[in-house]
Parts: structure tokens; sequence; C-alpha cells
């Protein structure tokens, strides 16, 4: 039996804009308000999906969600036709309003917790959509991204779906960008290590005081309930307080792990010592690579702003191990260095390759952020949705149906256009029959 890791990329939404809806995401806010252009951040990442798949690996599409949320505006109480709800929100909230337009789905590495089934209790491969509840335009996702998943991997043979936790910061959950799995090989168990901010029922653990932590240890600990896995396999690790508070929302903008490899800058965790110890004896006696980078080599500064942690270390099929990294880790001196002596530490990274995913990373948003890992066999790979697999031909018609349905340039004044919402209505009903995932949105099912 062949096994696999698949990254499922989110496809950009055409309402992809900067809107700084992200406290604590440096680069969301500093690029509040800034024109974005929706057909070349879907390009970005669709270039970004072809270019793993010419390299042998197997890589998935998952679709965007429908924006504006009219359904949203409308529960807060927005009435009378689309274009009014959307004239009055836009007047009325403008900061509501813009929150319902966020594309903030394209992340998928926030929609879920996957856990493969060599870890699970019953062999399925168990997923859990994120809550996202530390931001309001994060938190419209779950539902729908629920029904995007079970569109994709519908079969219950193979697969298990959750309900995200519930909607309240106790339980705040952030997904995959929170979640690494360690491993000898993709189908072998291995260990899972869910990384949290704060504690939510207990005060008198260490915590961020100037931006928010998201995930919560609680949140970690039903998660890894859900998924019926093995507290032998599993570590929880607080994220260094110190860190979210110079914009590392997410660990995996800290840290990133492939296989036997865990990439992790210094200041990533709290009390890194018996963390790795624990992780070394729940992982036994293979080898493994713990590869730190010492802020003398990279500043947390650094680190935020090339997003040198955002990458993705894939296993090529030759093999050994490469490192996606955003373009940005290039322009940097000291990170662009680094890379070079990374390469030959001895470790079974040995490449590394640059995407420009520039209109991604303006929302605080790199290469390992847009996408989702699935580690799975070839039965499950056969039991998921074709439709969802990259190839010559998927990513030809992608590309003309961005052509066709987006927009090159959008500011917040555009957004109120009701032309807009029906663009992406018209895109995203044609985008379910290309990707075959039956009426996965409101708009389809109302
Ligand atoms: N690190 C990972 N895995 N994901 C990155 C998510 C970026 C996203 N940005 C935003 O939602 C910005 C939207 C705006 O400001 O318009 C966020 O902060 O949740």
């Amino acid at each position: 039996m062949q096994q696999f890791e698949v990254n499922f990329d989110g496809l950009v939404g055409p309402t992809h804009n900067y809107a700084g809806l992200s406290v604590g995401n440096v680069a969301s806010q500093s690029n509040a308000n800034a024109v974005s252009n929706p057909k070349e951040a879907a390009k970005q990442g669709l270039a970004k999906m072809k270019a793993l798949a010419d390299m042998g690996m197997q890589q998935g599409v998952l679709a965007p969600q429908e924006r504006p949320d009219m359904a949203m505006l409308r529960r807060l109480g927005f009435s009378g036709t689309d274009a009014e709800v959307l004239e009055k929100a836009a007047k009325q909230a403008p900061q509501v309003f813009l929150a319902c337009c966020s594309a903030s789905s394209m992340w998928t590495a926030n929609a879920a917790t996957v856990s493969p089934g060599a870890d699970t209790a019953d062999g399925k491969i168990h997923f859990t959509p994120a809550n996202l509840t530390n931001k309001f335009h994060r938190s419209l996702e779950p539902e729908v991204t629920g029904n995007i998943l079970k569109a994709t991997f519908a079969d219950t043979a193979h697969f298990a779906h959750h309900k995200h936790l519930p909607d309240n910061e106790h339980f705040g959950d952030e997904g995959a960008a929170n979640h690494t799995r360690l491993c000898s090989q993709y189908g072998e168990s291995g260990v899972e290590l869910f990384v949290y901010g704060r504690y939510a029922f207990d005060s008198s653990k260490p915590a961020p005081t100037r931006y928010p932590a998201r995930q919560t240890m609680e949140a970690c600990q039903a998660v890894a309930r859900l998924h019926g896995l093995d507290e032998q396999r599993v570590v929880y690790i607080q994220q260094n307080p110190d860190v979210i508070d110079q914009g590392v929302f997410h660990n995996d903008v800290i840290s990133v792990g492939n296989q036997n490899v865990l990439f992790y800058h210094q200041q990533a965790f709290l009390n890194t010592p018996a963390v790795l110890d624990e992780i070394k004896a729940k992982f036994g006696d293979n080898p493994l690579h713990f590869i730190e980078v010492p802020t003398s080599a990279v500043s947390v500064q650094d680190a935020v702003s090339t997003y040198l942690f955002n990458t993705q270390i894939i296993t090529l099929p030759e093999g050994h191990m490469a490192i996606i990294a955003p373009s940005e880790c290039e322009e940097n001196a000291a990170v662009s260095e680094y890379l070079k002596t990374l390469t030959t530490l001895g470790s079974p990274i040995k490449e590394v390759k640059f995407f420009d995913v520039k209109q991604s990373m303006r929302n605080g948003g790199g290469p390992a952020c847009l996408r989702l890992r699935v580690a799975m066999n070839d039965q499950q790979l056969a039991a998921t949705n074709p439709n969802t697999l990259m190839n010559n031909a998927l990513f030809a018609r992608l590309n003309q149906w961005v052509d066709k349905h987006y927009r090159d340039r959008l500011s917040e004044q555009d957004l109120r256009d009701p032309q807009l919402l029906i663009e992406s209505r018209t895109a995203l009903d044609e985008l379910t029959q290309i990707m075959q995932l039956g009426s996965v949105y409101p708009f389809q099912q109302g």
C-alpha cells in the first residue's frame, strides 16, 4: 500500500481583499485598505498547487466560501433586497460589513485539524473544522468548511467528520495551523503536536498581554479526544506568549514539521527542553531531527515578516525533503543566508524552492497557511472526490474559470457592489459543478 501526504490548498475566492481584520496579524493590519487583485491571488495559488503536482506530489483543491455572507448580514438585522442589505451594512456598520466580505477561507491550514488513520482508534481519517472564534470574519467559516470537507471526503468507510468545537473563546480552535504531526513514514502511527496560546479555564497560567492567543489548551484536548488519539502519542505544547505579542498569531508562523523533522525558532515554545524531551520519548527510537533556528541567525521580527516558518516542508518522490518558501524569504538577507545553510546541515531538507504568493502574504498568509495536509494511503486517496485533485486538466479549467469570473482590482468601495455578489455566486455555482461538490453553499440551498 502506498502512503502520501496530500496538500489541499484553498482556492482564493472572488472577494479577496485587504480589510485589516486580524488584530495580532501584522501583515493584515499594515495592509488595511490596500487595493487587492483577486485574479492574481487565485492564480498565484493555482501556480503553487500545479508546481507541487509537477514535482510528483499529490495535490488537492478546497473550494472557497460564499462572500459577502448575506445570511450573516441578514441575521445581524440588515434587511431588504440583496442590494439594500449590502448598501445598509456598508453604510451603517462598515467593519461588520467588511468582515462579512472576507475571502479568509483561502487559508485552509485553518480549515480543520486532520488526524490520519494511522493515529486514530478506528483507523479512519478524522476531520474537525476549526471554529475560528477569535476573529468574527473567520468565525463565519466552519459550517461551510464542514460541507466542503464532506463533499471532498465523502466515503464514511474511510473518513470521519466532527462538528466544530463550541463557538466560544474557551474552545478557540484554529485547526492545523497549530497542529503538527511527526512520523517516520506517513502511513505509520505518528506523534501529534497540539500547540496552544493559553488556558481557558486557568488564568494563573502564562498568556500573551498585547495580542490575543487564538487557541486554547482545552480546545486541543477536545480535538485529540474526538479523533480517538492515544495520549501516549500526543504532545500539548504552549506557545511562547512573548512571540504571540510580536505577531506570531499561529504556531505555523514560528514552527513547521514534516515526517521526522521539526523546524522551529528558538523562541517558539515555552519550556523548550521539556517539550523536546517529551517529543523524543513519545517518538521512540527512529531518527528524529530537531532544527532550531537561533535568534542570533533570524530574529522573531524577520521570521514574522518573511514567514520563514510558514514554509511547507515536503518529502519529494525522490526521498529527500524540499522547503517551499515565500519569495519574501529570498529578499531578506538574514533569512536567505540562513536558508542557504539549512540545506547543508545534514538533515533530510536538501532543497529550497521560492514561490510568489504575495497577494496572500499581504494578509499574513504564506505557503503553509494556504494548505491543509491530509496523510492518506492509496485506498483513501481513491475514495477522495477525484474532481478535487490537481492535474493538467483541472489546472487549465480552474485558470479559465478564474479568468472568466474574477476581477483584477478590488477596493473597499467595490465590495458593496451588488454585481460582485452576483459574480461571486455565479462563479461558485459553476465551481461546484467543476469539482462536483453538490450544493455546499447557503445560496444554493435556500
Ligand atoms: N497562519 C495561518 N495558518 N493562516 C494565516 C491566516 C491569515 C488570516 N488573515 C486574515 O484574516 C486577514 C484578513 C484581512 O485583514 O482582510 C488570519 O489572520 O487568520
